[in-house]
Order: C-alpha cells, then sequence, then structure tokens
C-alpha cells in the first residue's frame, strides 16, 4: 500500500506507525502539515497515495488537513466528519446523549448568569472545560459559586475560540482512574486505565499511571456504538466508571495517542491498525 501519515510532530506514534508500515513493505509518504499546500483546481503532487492517516495534533490542522484531502479525492482516516464531531466536546456529548449513549449530566450556557444557574441544577462540585482541548489544559473543578465565577472569569480572559460558552459537568465521583479504549475499523482491540492517586485528573500527561484494561462486552458494545455515532476508524473513548450508572463516555478522540497502551499491554497498535485499514481500502 501506498500510505500517507499526515502530521505536524513526529511523536512516538508517529515514529511508530512508519516504522510498522515499513516492515508491512507499505511505501510511506510523509505529509508534514508546515510543508503542503493546496491550490484550487490544481492535482496535489502524491497523487498514488491510497489512504491517508491523520495525525497532526493541532485540532485545527487536522479538521482542515482531512478535508483538504478528502477534496483532493484520498481516503483520509479519520475524516473531517468525524473530528469535527469529537474535538468539539459541545458536539460529543450532545449528540452521544441524542443517541442514548450515557454521558454525565452536562449543561451548556451563553452567559455567565446561565452558567451559575446550570451549576446549581447539576449541584456542586462542577467541572468547568473548555470546549476545546486536550491533556487537561483549563479542565477545572469548582467546588462552589465562589469559585466558579472566578473560573468563568479566567476563561473569558484567555484566547479560547468559545471563552464565552460554558461547558459544565457534573463532577463523577469517579474511582482514582478513568478508561482509556480504543475502536480501530469494527474492533475493540485494547484499552487502559489510567490512574492517579494525586489528583483527579487522570490524563498521563498529568502524571497517571497506565495499567492494562480487562475488556467486558459491556464496555466493548458500548465503545462500538460510539464508534458507530461519531464515525471514523480509529478512536480514544475516555470512559468514567460511575457507582450506580456504570460506564459514561467522558469524551472521544480522533488523533489519539498509545504510546503507553502498547508499552503496558505489549499490543502493537500500529501494526493493528495497519492491517485493518488494508482490509477497509481493499473492500
Ligand atoms: N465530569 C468529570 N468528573 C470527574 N472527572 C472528570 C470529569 N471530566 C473530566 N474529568 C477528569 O479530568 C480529565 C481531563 O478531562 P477531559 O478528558 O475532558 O480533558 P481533555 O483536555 O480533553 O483531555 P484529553 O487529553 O483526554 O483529551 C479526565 O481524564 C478525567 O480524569
Amino acid at each position: 500500500m501506498i500510505l500517507g501519515i499526515s502530521y505536524d510532530l513526529l511523536r512516538w506514534e508517529e515514529r511508530n506507525l512508519i516504522e510498522e508500515a515499513r516492515k508491512l513493505d507499505y511505501k510511506v509518504v510523509p505529509l508534514y502539515t508546515k510543508d503542503i499546500s493546496f491550490l484550487s483546481g490544481e492535482d496535489v503532487a502524491y497523487q498514488d497515495v491510497e489512504a491517508i492517516i491523520q495525525r497532526n495534533t493541532s485540532h485545527s490542522r487536522a479538521l482542515s488537513t482531512s478535508i483538504l484531502f478528502e477534496t483532493s479525492g484520498f481516503k483520509v482516516f479519520n475524516d473531517s466528519l468525524s473530528l469535527a464531531r469529537c474535538e468539539n466536546k459541545l458536539q460529543t456529548t450532545f449528540l452521544l446523549r441524542s443517541r442514548g449513549i450515557p454521558v454525565p449530566n452536562t449543561a451548556i450556557a451563553f452567559s455567565r448568569d446561565k452558567a451559575i444557574e446550570m451549576a446549581s441544577k447539576l449541584g456542586y462540585p462542577v467541572v468547568i472545560k473548555p470546549i476545546e482541548g486536550s491533556w487537561g489544559r483549563m479542565v477545572a473543578r469548582a467546588q462552589d459559586e465562589d469559585s466558579l465565577r472566578s473560573l468563568i472569569e479566567y476563561q473569558e480572559f484567555t484566547s479560547l475560540q468559545y471563552k464565552t460558552i460554558y461547558y459544565l459537568q457534573e463532577y463523577v465521583n469517579k474511582p482514582n482512574r478513568d478508561i482509556r479504549i480504543f475502536a480501530i475499523g469494527d474492533e475493540v482491540p485494547v484499552g487502559i486505565y489510567r490512574e492517579n492517586d494525586k489528583n483527579w485528573k487522570t490524563n498521563t500527561a498529568l502524571g497517571a499511571v497506565a495499567k492494562p484494561l480487562k475488556i467486558d462486552e459491556e464496555l466493548k458494545e458500548l465503545t462500538l456504538k460510539v464508534k458507530e455515532i461519531i464515525g471514523g476508524f480509529f478512536l480514544g473513548v475516555d470512559v468514567f466508571e460511575d457507582k450506580e450508572r456504570g460506564y459514561l463516555i467522558g469524551e472521544v478522540n480522533g488523533v489519539p495517542e498509545f504510546k503507553n497502551t502498547v508499552r503496558v499491554n505489549q499490543f502493537n497498535v500500529s501494526n493493528f491498525l495497519l492491517n485493518k485499514l488494508n482490509e477497509v481500502i481493499r473492500k
């Protein structure tokens, strides 16, 4: 296969994908975002590329390049529609909710006063999050109205695109961990627990420790349903465990990192993904 890899940064994941693709005798065409451009009406140079894996770390670059590759006639994984659905938390949460997927109680407000009103409906503590973001940045917990007012004010003075749209969520009293589980094609082969004894935010970027996940049937079915709704080919789904309600979907990542998943599970994500991709494009 002739495989394009769209990227803006060569992390462990991108290097590993390239290395594993070469082991499978795929020809790899690196598509470094800052080196490429598109001119309407003109064909791009890499016409023989059969599939492109989207790996841009920046949400806006990932979405823009997926759109441009698609409209130039390429098959892109993940495609722009699924990326748009999962990089915007407002869209992810409310789309999943509308299709019957369990999510934490979440409120959106467009003014400070409404946000405060919604927070008391949800009940403190509440979590406030940027609508787009990653690695847990600016995800904050407010114990009361006073601290929520301060967090809202901080958000308003950032340069965030959605700085005056307030995404508020009940604080889910999860164990000291959450789950990151992967959907690849039509399978759910692997996942991890992310454990943190010191921080309620269980991002590995914030010091959580990855542990192998035992995937039960319920979690597998739920992940496949999420994948069916969001679309795409390769998703990292974050799941909270609630004592009463069971699994709740926290968010979905369209360009997921998987270094720790490979390490603790001894599972070759890149090889699995590349073989699945070959099946999909040969169908
Ligand atoms: N409603 C909640 N209740 C309890 N914990 C939460 C809640 N929302 C988020 N968290 C914790 O905060 C972490 C970061 O939140 P979230 O995943 O929404 O942020 P992010 O910036 O999109 O991170 P990622 O890098 O996973 O994309 C989660 O992994 C989870 O541990």
